[in-house]
């Protein structure tokens, strides 16, 4: 793999919506900088570098407060770069790591104190070799207090992951509502089985994100829209937003990022739901501590 990817927009729009005061951008990623953290031996996708200055200068462009940084799996279970954006946030980050199961009681001390606040379990295989469930279940059970589990999934594998799932003894993040056809509309299979799943336990969260991944009928991402806000009206104390940014793997169909939080008021239509999604939920999830 040599070709190095650019998956962003470079010259986003600026949002007509203004997000409330301390809005967080609940998922997003830094690649590199390479020559300072390099990538996966393992990586399946290669980026330019997208580092914490270019995070941090988008995030004021939309209007942003703090960021969500969720391990990449360009790089694998080194969240050096992770970890490296959060120190440089000046307290306005935190984020989520990749990790080998057999991580230290120790290594998942530092990244509690490096702002980590979750670890991420991806199975889609175009992203990652094998997802061990014994394995993940086991550090799972023994992360650090306040911790939450992050599942990347698609929606074919959801009843397939459910005993995994169950098992978890902590809450789930489920990234991206588990990548659903959301032109099957609200009422659709896909969405009907993300919600059964979304009854069975209180604990778990979601991302109301990704329209860019989800939704073939392009910007304005209509059908995103129409299936994803009854699910953020329905569960309104357990939902996240984020937008994803850099967007990997989505070159050849990269999002303006100003448009993305355009979306935010037509899957969150009024102020108090904003503000949950935004600002109460993330920071609970987060920054319990404020
Ligand atoms: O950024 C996302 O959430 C989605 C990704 C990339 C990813 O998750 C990863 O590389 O770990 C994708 O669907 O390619």
């Amino acid at each position: 793999m040599t070709d190095r990817i650019i998956s962003w927009h470079d010259a986003p729009s600026r949002p007509r919506y203004t997000p409330p005061a301390g809005a967080i951008d609940a998922h997003c990623h830094v690649f590199g900088p390479m020559a300072d953290f390099p990538f996966s031996a393992k990586a399946k996708y290669l980026p330019e570098d997208a580092g914490p200055d270019m995070l941090f200068a988008l995030r004021d462009h939309l209007g942003f407060a703090r960021n969500v940084i969720v391990q990449a799996s360009c790089h694998g279970t080194d969240n050096a770069a992770t970890l490296n954006a959060i120190a440089r946030s000046n307290g306005r980050a935190r984020g989520v790591a990749v990790v080998d199961p057999a991580i230290s009681e120790t290594d998942l001390a530092a990244l509690h104190d490096g702002g980590i606040r979750g670890i991420r379990f991806n199975f889609l295989k175009r992203l990652v070799d094998d997802a061990p469930k014994d394995r993940f279940l086991e550090v799972a059970r023994r992360l650090p207090e306040g911790w939450h589990v992050v599942i990347y999934f698609e929606a074919d594998i959801l009843e397939e992951l459910r005993p995994f799932m169950d098992a978890i003894p902590v809450p789930l993040v489920i990234d991206h509502m588990g990548r659903p056809d959301v032109t099957q509309g609200p009422d659709g299979a896909d969405m009907k089985a993300f919600c059964a799943f979304l009854q069975s336990r209180p604990d778990i969260w979601f991302k109301a994100t990704c329209p860019d991944r989800l939704d073939p009928t392009g910007d304005p991402w209509n059908a995103f829209a129409e299936a994803v806000v009854p699910l953020v009206e329905e569960y309104q104390d357990r939902v996240l937003w984020g937008t994803d940014w850099p967007h990997p793997n989505m070159q050849d169909a990269i999002p303006d990022d100003g448009h993305l939080v355009d979306m935010i008021p037509r899957i969150a239509p009024t102020e108090a739901l904003q503000r949950k999604l935004l600002v109460d939920n993330p920071m609970r999830l987060y920054w319990p501590e404020e």
